[in-house]
């Protein structure tokens, strides 16, 4: 049995995954961190991760940028394997993240979809393909997304920009000289309703256009993918993964 702590385990994301805790013998859901809201809930409830007195295999995180300082000093100092599902960090999180992953072991994905990490594959294909294409990232998610554009969508443009190294990513196209550069990346951010997640590549050329799409039509894809995330990263030396290391392609 696996003992999981969630940090963010009343948000969005944590419930969905509590849900998916209980569904699944492997996993024992055994405290959960919450800042801000309160609930009578069936595991231990904290306002802070570093008030948790109990030990756990894992930390799933679907939280709050703002919270990753205490993640991070929780679980160094616990020795505690780490999955992070949030997203919009900065450049310095992100650091902070992978310094971290020199003490612990840490499992890194803004997206724990199976079909978006296919995707990612068939962008860096498509892109060495089809030369001189111009490429467009459109993402659509719920009307209560913190961060734009989703962790997914510059996932992707990193992975174009591995292939095109001197391209820029532009975010607000927008006014009466907004013209496309050639070597530009354009990344657009749709908000709405109860959207899962939807994210498109599309690469427009002379007369033909060619579209990868993926659609998440439910939020249990995101907790699944997670929970496989913490099974692989229980037992593994310190160090840096992603979905590269669990999904064969
Ligand atoms: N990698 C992936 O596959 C996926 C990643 N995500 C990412 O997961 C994150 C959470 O998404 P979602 O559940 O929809 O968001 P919600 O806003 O519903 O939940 C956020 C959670 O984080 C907590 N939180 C917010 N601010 C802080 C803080 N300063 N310190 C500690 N905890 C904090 C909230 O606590 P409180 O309840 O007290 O407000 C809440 O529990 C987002 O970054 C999202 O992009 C989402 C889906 C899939
Ligand atoms: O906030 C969400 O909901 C999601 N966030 C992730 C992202 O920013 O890419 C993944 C997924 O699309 C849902």
């Amino acid at each position: 049995m696996i003992k999981v702590i969630i940090n963010g385990s009343l948000g969005k994301m944590g419930k969905v995954l509590t849900n998916s805790i209980y569904e699944d013998k492997n996993f024992e859901l055994i405290a959960g961190v919450s800042k801000y809201e309160k609930e009578n809930t069936n595991y231990k409830l904290y306002s802070n991760i570093l008030d948790i007195k109990e030990k756990a295999d894992v930390v799933i995180d679907f939280s709050n940028p703002e919270s990753l300082k205490d993640l991070l000093t929780y679980c160094k100092n616990t020795k505690t394997p780490l999955v992070i599902a949030t997203t919009g960090y900065n450049d310095d999180e992100l650091n902070m993240i992978k310094e971290a992953s020199k003490e612990i072991p840490i499992f890194h994905s803004s997206n724990m979809s199976l079909g978006i990490n296919l995707l990612l594959k068939l962008v860096e294909i498509t892109t060495k393909a089809l030369t001189n294409f111009d490429i467009e990232i459109i993402e659509k998610h719920h009307n209560k997304k913190v961060d734009a554009p989703s962790g997914t969508a510059l996932m992707l443009a990193n992975e174009i920009q591995k292939v095109l190294d001197n391209t820029e990513f532009n975010y607000s196209r927008c006014g009466k000289n907004a013209k496309r550069k050639e070597n530009e990346i354009g990344i657009h951010a749709l908000r709405g309703g109860t959207i899962v997640g939807e994210h498109s590549v599309i690469f427009a050329g002379t007369d033909e256009i060619v579209e990868l799409n993926h659609v998440a039509l439910s939020k249990k894809i995101f907790a699944q993918g997670s929970l496989k995330a913490a099974k692989f990263i229980v037992n593994k030396e310190n160090g840096y993964y992603n979905m590269k290391d669990i999904v064969t392609l």
